[in-house]
């Protein structure tokens, strides 16, 4: 099976799935170069907007693959995982043209970065997310924490990243963590949503993104993203962090 698929949808939408729904969608190397290879593409004249989601009914993404992961113990290994994560990340931020998460199923730790990064969040009756890095002594590392504290109210985003909790579809949209509810076919609900971005010229769609870009460069968010990596790199290699993430792959052999 693929770990992604990349597909072109009607009218102009660019689909990258992530496709591991036995691993809940969790993000390993493959799935990145995929990524970064759907950014790369959307930046065609006939691409009007990328969409991530991911694939089947449960999951959009469970964050990093904890069973390839597991495997980097020290500062300098995960910071190579996280840094290379946190850049794809924040091309995906300055994409020149609209992006959009569509939340097929549960977001959790890096599955909500991914997700913060787009410009806008659509979930599907019944998903729920929750940036719960912090329950595995750790921070969000591939730069999702610095994009949720521009993207929300400082309150809200600081409370759901210290908290590390799972919230609601109803509870993240009351955040304005995702922008609508949908209840049928993800894609339906894509085109539904950016409907009217769709009937406009891409040239327009990309003067406005840039408008967003220049915001983002004037906030410093490149940098911002890195130091978030460095630091949750500092973590990981902590006792505290390796303890919770042996707890996950112990239940998990114990199965
Ligand atoms: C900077 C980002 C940072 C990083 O590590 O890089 C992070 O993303 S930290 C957060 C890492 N992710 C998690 O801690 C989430 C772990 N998964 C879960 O909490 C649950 O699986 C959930 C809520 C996503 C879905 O729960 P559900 O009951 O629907 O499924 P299962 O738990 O039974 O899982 C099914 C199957 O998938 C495997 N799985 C799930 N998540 C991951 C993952 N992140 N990495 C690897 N494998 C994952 C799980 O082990 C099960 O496999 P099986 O062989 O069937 O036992």
């Amino acid at each position: 099976m693929d770990p992604y698929i990349i597909s072109k949808e009607n009218n102009g939408v660019l689909l990258f799935t992530i496709n591991r729904p036995d691993r809940r969608n969790a993000i390993n190397y493959d799935v990145m170069s995929g990524l970064e290879k759907a950014i790369e593409m959307a930046k065609a004249n006939d691409v009007k907007v990328l969409a991530i989601t991911g694939a089947g009914s449960q999951a959009f993404c469970s964050g990093g693959d904890l069973s390839a992961f597991h495997r980097l113990k020290t500062e300098t290994e995960a910071y190579g995982m996280l840094s290379r994560m946190a850049s794809i990340l924040y091309k995906l931020l300055i994409l020149p043209k609209p992006t959009i998460a569509i939340l097929n199923g549960s977001a959790v730790g890096g599955g909500c970065e991914i997700a913060s990064a787009c410009d806008f969040r659509i979930g599907r009756e019944g998903m729920k997310a929750g940036f719960v890095q912090g329950n595995l002594a750790i921070t969000t590392g591939w730069g999702g924490g610095s994009i949720l504290l521009e993207k929300l109210p400082q309150n809200i985003a600081m409370k759901m990243l210290l908290d590390a909790k799972i919230y609601t579809a109803e509870e993240l949209k009351e955040f304005g963590f995702i922008h609508h509810i949908y209840k049928h076919d993800p894609i339906e609900a894509c085109l539904s949503f950016m409907k009217e971005s769709l009937n406009k010229e891409t040239t327009v769609l990309e003067a406005y993104k840039t408008l967003l870009i220049k915001k983002w460069e004037l906030l410093l968010m490149r940098e911002r993203m890195e130091e978030e990596a460095a630091r949750c790199a500092l973590l990981w290699e902590g006792e505290a962090h390796h303890n919770k993430v042996d707890e996950f792959m112990n239940k998990k052999n114990k199965k």
